[in-house]
This record gives C-alpha cells, structure tokens and sequence, in this order.
C-alpha cells in the first residue's frame, strides 16, 4: 500500500488544524503512521486519495449501518439541498422523522432534534437535573458520552486513547458533581447511592458500551440499575447514541427489555450527518422549554438536511424487517472466523460482540470493565492495526473502541478479512 499523498496532505492539514484533524480519534497517535485521507467511499468500502481500497469497519464510528453513500439516502439529501439548507423555523419533516422515531422506540412520547451525540447527552443531563431538582450524576469509567464537561471524567474512546480521561479546562466545580462507578459492578454504585442520598439526578451509561472496546452488559446490570433508579428517584438514562437503531430497531431498550426514563441518540439517526437526539415520555419532556424551564436550543437543530437523511436512513431500517438478522449473522460469522484464525495462531485474544459491535482485545481474561479494557497488550494491538491497514482492513487506530458492522459487507468481504487476519496473524 502506498501512503503519499495521504502523508502530504497530512503535513498541509497539520499546519492549520491542530494535529491535522477536527477529532482527536482520526489522528493516528496511539498506533503511530500517518492518518489515511479519503477520496470517497461506496458501500463497504472507503477509497483513500492513494487510490487504496479499503474494507471499511469504521464506518464512520457507527452511522453508516446500511453502508457509504446509501442511494435513498444521498437522494433524500440532494432533493432537500435545492429547496434551501436552513431556515430556523418549523418544517414538517421534522415530524416526520419524530412520529418515525416515537414509533420504533419503546417507552418514548417525544423527542428533540440536535446536532450531535455530545448535545444529546449535555441536554439530557440538564433535563434530568432540571426535572429531579438533584445536581449529581453517576457515569462509569470508560463510558463515553461526548465532549461536554460532565463527562470527561475517566472517559472512554480518544479521552483515553490520548491519555487525557480527565480533561484539563473542566473544572472541578463541574467534575465534583459527576461521580463514578465501575462499568458492571453494581454494588460500587448502591455505594455510591448510599453515600450521597437524595443528591443524584441521574444514572448515565452506554448500555452496551462501545468506547472501551465493547463490552455487554453482565446479565442483571441493566434490570439492577432500572430498579435502584426506581428505588431512590434517580433517572435512568440509556446513551444510546451508538446502539440506537443498530441492536434492534428499538435500540439497547428493545434487545434488554429495560426502560429507560431518558434516551439519547446520534450516529444512525442522522443517516452520516450531523444529528443527535434525545427521548422521554411526556411528563419528562414537558419539563423542556418552551414548554418547561429547562433550556435548550440550536440555529441547526432540525436541519432539513439533516432530518432528510436521517429519515431516508429511519424508513429503511423500519422497513427491513431481516436487517438485524443480517447484521447478527454477518458479525458472528467474522467474530468466529477471527478468533479460529488468532487461536491457531496461538494469539492470546478475547473478542466481546453484540449484534453489530464487535472488538478484538489482546489479553487472556474477560473484558468487563475499564480496568479490564485497558490491561490488553497495545504493542500488538498497534502491529494488529498496521497489519490490516497494510492488507486493505480498516479499524479504529486504538483498542479502545468498537468495530461496526454495516450491511453493506458481503460474505466475501467477511472472509477477505479473516484472511487478512491470518497473514497478520502470524506476525504477532
Ligand atoms: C456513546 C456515545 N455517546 C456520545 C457520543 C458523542 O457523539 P458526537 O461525537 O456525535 O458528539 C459518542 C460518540 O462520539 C458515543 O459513542
Ligand atoms: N468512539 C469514538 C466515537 O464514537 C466518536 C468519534 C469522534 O469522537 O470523532
């Protein structure tokens, strides 16, 4: 493979984006090399400006569930773009994709259109707040739930691939009221309840978090947080901004069978453009203004653009009625095609995976946690990352995140990989 002119417009970038990129997570730091620049991509594929193809597992983080440049979707975006881009004033399609969205995910009444994952979750916190009259919140080390001050603390993803879980610019009036808990240990958090009584608004998480690499939820751990919620009047809030419509139609709430009092969304819903979302059932969302005090907004939020995509993107996944079968059957077949090749390759590994999230951790024991994430072997994670990136496979540059799989892969794609996986193999 060859890399120059990804490596020349890398140096151009660097000299007027900090680190050449706008998110810390698409530089290539934690495994060294030069960040690969796309041309285009198509389906499954991504078309670098080397002229390289590459198997794309990516995807985006996570957007791109029925693969790159879907047609209804890019036809939905077009046809909006020549009625005008933004106009700060009620369109119907906005309802649209809110009755679409209402419909499919359980236990919501209404939702609110933003801009991104990190305006979610920022506003679903405030929300919480605002309706509990309580200021703190629990959040698990190693859960990522964007970029707003709350959160960065012992975050997950680029926060921790880049050695800065606790950001500095947060202050700690900010951080003494985020307070943390071990992912899957719900005894940390009856201690945490128990120690702060009638002080928390909220309890956030990933309900499968993916920004450690991904991790399921142990059985109960769920169920055992819904009823501690219930117990001491705590809302329940499900960051479901990588699951929402991609571990079933209903997201994490539908595969679990749990409900959660608020649900955030972003990646899938904005179809590949700047989305997020968040959900409640009505006496909760009454409490956001205009109806209620709790305040929040956007010039963009609602974009035409935006809402086209992300409702082309909704239709096609309401209306697939195998997609999930799909995707579950296409990530099992890789997830047991890559641990027969690493296993006969003698390479210590374990690979967590729910429907289509899936990633491969270099260490013996079971990843359940952050400190259990973060004990795999990075040396060959990094060797594992150039290897396949080498064999025209790309995955996240760091071992703390998940792999995505769209539906755009074929089985030839899937063994493709797992062939590439074999060559690399060898060399760990
Ligand atoms: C679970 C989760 N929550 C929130 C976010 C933040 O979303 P965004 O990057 O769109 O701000 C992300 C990813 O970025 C995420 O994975
Ligand atoms: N796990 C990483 C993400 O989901 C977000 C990507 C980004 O921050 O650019």
């Amino acid at each position: 493979m060859n890399y120059t002119r990804s490596s020349a417009l890398f140096v151009k970038a660097e000299q007027v984006i900090p680190g050449g990129v706008n998110s810390p997570v698409r530089a290539f730091k934690a495994v060294g090399g030069i960040p690969v620049f796309v041309k285009e991509a198509k389906g499954a594929y991504l078309y670098d400006e080397d002229g390289n193809r590459l198997i794309d597992y990516i995807n985006s983080w996570g957007p791109m569930i029925l693969g790159h440049a879907y047609k209804p979707v890019v036809d939905a975006v077009i046809d909006k773009a020549k009625k005008g881009t933004s106009f700060g004033m009620p369109t119907e399609i906005e309802t649209h994709i809110a009755e679409l969205a209402v419909t499919m995910v359980p236990n919501i009444d209404k939702i609110r259109f933003v801009n991104s994952g990190t305006e979610a979750c920022m506003s679903a916190v405030r929300l919480a707040r605002g309706f509990t009259g309580k200021d703190k919140i629990i959040k698990f080390a190693g859960c990522y739930h964007g970029h707003s001050d709350s959160f960065l603390i012992q975050a997950g993803s680029g926060a921790v691939t880049f050695g800065a879980p606790n950001s500095p610019g947060v202050t700690q009036g900010t951080a003494k009221d985020t307070l943390l808990a071990r992912y899957n240990d719900i005894e940390n958090v009856k201690q945490l309840i128990d120690a702060n009584p009638n002080e928390i608004a909220c309890i956030i998480l990933e309900p499968v978090a993916g920004n450690m690499g991904c991790i399921p939820p142990k059985e109960n751990f769920l169920k055992d947080l819904r009823h501690l919620c219930d117990a001491h009047n705590i809302l329940l809030i499900f960051d479901e901004v990588m699951t929402g419509f991609r571990l079933a139609k209903g997201g994490a709430q539908e595969r679990f069978n749990i409900n959660a009092d608020i649900v955030c969304f972003g990646k899938v819903i904005g179809g590949g453009l700047p989305v997020g979302a968040f959900a409640a059932r009505n006496e909760i969302m009454e409490h956001l203004a205009p109806l209620g005090p709790v305040y929040q907004a956007g010039t963009l939020s609602g974009n035409p653009l935006a809402m086209a995509a992300g409702l082309a993107m909704l239709r096609e996944i309401h209306n697939d009625k195998e997609l999930f079968n799909r995707l579950e059957e296409k990530t099992a077949y890789l997830h047991k095609g890559i641990a027969e090749v690493l296993q006969a390759n003698n390479v210590v590994h374990t690979i967590n995976r729910v429907g289509s999230m899936i990633s491969v951790h270099f260490d013996k024991d079971p990843v359940v946690d952050f400190d259990s994430a973060a004990k795999g072997n990075n040396e060959t994670f990094k060797k594992f990352f150039h290897g396949l990136l080498n064999e025209g496979v790309y995955i996240a540059p760091s071992a703390f995140e998940t792999w995505f799989i769209t539906d755009a892969l074929s089985y030839e794609d899937l063994d493709e990989t797992i062939a590439a996986v074999g060559v690399v193999a060898k060399t760990l």
